[in-house]
């Protein structure tokens, strides 16, 4: 690789905005725990003391988006002033620096609000490696050195089942036929499921409406949202097995929305409609709640698939420890970035079980097919079983967005990581400032939040402390 060319590169900075849509208007994206998502991202350059920026996001939906720019901000200070040498020739060590600072660890670790802005960072990190190197981020991948690879995973907490060099092994493995794979993805690209059909706030005419259009686009896939009523879920299955037809595959989310039982009880009785997967049946921290699901599905021929919010690769190791799962689902931005989406690939091959990444909300379609082709290139050689999630909004404010023809997600050409929005869109989109949401608040869609008084008791300093 050509070290040479960020040998003396410095990062000088850092800036993360808090970026809105207002998806919640049209109930796009909504589910059965979570009715009015507004797809967010706290979104990050990275500069550097030459040309090269790197882009990077983590996506929420909405309120809490603020907190993941705070992580950010107080995260920062652990790669600004460095030098790209050190950070990318040991990048599982500037990886744990970030993971595990010595004191905001105390407010995850490896989870929630900060796992999601050391996505947010790490990702930006990659873009930036990949944009020096004049690649898009799946050919960066595809073209190191098993070891190189290698050196980014942090390995801690998962050398249980896979250790370094079990690691290196696998990846040294499948370097014949890697040109063949890469032609592949190339020419063909990787194969996709659609979801924005089966949002659960659309009306049965929309439903209806959304499906036959993607069906002549020729779709074959179709993801639905599940778990608020039951009737109205057999209902809502029915019309879309009616439509798809018995040749198509259908897929149910329930998005956390079950105790274990339930989600059993429940599935057993949406079987009739024959969906391929139950994703999210329950609480994404229950892992052998998880299996018993998969375990009672089984015979039904229900797999069960998650990983949305599975928080850490550590959370996925006990997953495909105790069977619990048949798909599963990185997501590029709930885990700590690349790095730790690398190191689940690598885990689910030891298992034999696919991944099938989460995608659409903010930017997810542009990473997840760079991690996906790789994966095939390099780890499982395969897309059987495997398929990428696709939802079809908000790539316009993308400057190279995802490119699916044919149901297939094209490779990039494009150096990055593709997640580099259009400066326009995010000073539309800058919550709580951007133009979109001026308009927004005036016309009274959405609160402003600066025109009411905080709910909370302030603490006026300028010299002494007020309690109001
Ligand atoms: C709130 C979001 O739209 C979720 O419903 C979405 O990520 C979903 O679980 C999915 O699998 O696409
Ligand atoms: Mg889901």
């Amino acid at each position: 690789m050509a070290h040479t060319t960020y040998a003396a590169t410095r990062i000088r900075g850092l800036s993360v905005r808090d970026i809105r849509f207002p998806t919640s208007l049209e109930a796009d994206g909504s589910d059965a725990i979570h009715p009015d998502p507004d797809y967010s991202c706290a979104y990050v350059i990275i500069y550097t003391d030459t040309d090269f920026k790197g882009h990077g996001l983590a996506f929420t939906i909405g309120r809490g988006n603020e907190l993941v720019v705070a992580a950010v901000k107080s995260l920062a200070k652990v790669v600004v002033g460095k030098k790209l040498r050190p950070i990318f020739e040991n990048f599982a060590g500037t990886w744990r620096e970030l993971t595990s600072e010595s004191q905001m660890r105390w407010v995850g670790p490896e989870k929630g609000v900060l796992h999601l802005a050391v996505a947010a960072i790490v990702n930006a990190l990659w873009d930036l490696w990949a944009r020096i190197e004049h690649k898009p981020l799946w050919k960066l991948l595809v073209d190191m050195e098993p070891e190189t690879l290698v050196s980014t995973i942090d390995f801690r907490y998962m050398e249980d089942v896979l250790t370094r060099e079990e690691a290196l092994q696998m990846l040294r493995e499948m370097q014949t036929g890697k040109n063949n794979r890469e032609e592949r993805m190339i020419n063909r690209g990787f194969p996709a499921y659609i979801t924005s059909a089966g949002w659960l706030g659309y009306s049965q005419e929309k439903i209806e409406r959304l499906l036959k259009g993607f069906i002549s686009q020729g779709w074959r896939h179709f993801k639905i949202k599940v778990g608020q009523d039951l009737e109205d879920d057999k209902r809502r299955c029915k019309i879309v097995r009616d439509v798809i037809g018995e040749e198509r595959t259908l897929m149910v989310d329930a998005n956390q929305k079950w105790s274990v039982k339930e989600a059993v009880d429940w599935m057993k009785e949406l079987a009739p409609y024959k969906p391929r997967w139950i994703e999210e049946p329950t609480s994404p921290d229950d892992i052998l709640g998880h299996a018993t699901i998969a375990e009672a599905l089984r015979p039904l021929g229900i797999k069960v698939a998650t990983g949305e919010m599975c928080q850490n690769r550590v959370v996925f190791k006990q997953l495909l420890q105790a069977k619990a799962i048949d798909y599963c689902q990185i997501d590029a931005c709930r885990l700590g970035g690349v790095n730790e989406v690398l190191a689940v690939y690598l885990m689910a091959k030891k298992f034999n079980v696919p991944v099938c990444p989460h995608a659409g909300g903010v930017g997810l379609c542009e990473m997840v097919q760079h991690l996906q082709m790789w994966d095939y290139i390099c780890v499982s050689g395969t897309t059987k079983d495997r398929i990428i999630e696709y939802v079809d909004h908000l790539q316009e404010h993308f400057k190279h967005p995802r490119k699916v023809v044919s149901c297939h997600y094209l490779a990039p050409k494009i150096a990055g990581y593709s997640v580099e929005m259009w400066e326009e869109s995010l000073m539309k989109y800058e919550y709580p400032y951007g133009s979109e949401w001026k308009k927004l608040f005036s016309c009274g869609k959405y609160q402003d939040p600066e025109a009411s008084p905080p709910p909370w008791i302030e603490h006026r300093t300028k010299g002494k402390i007020v309690y109001r």
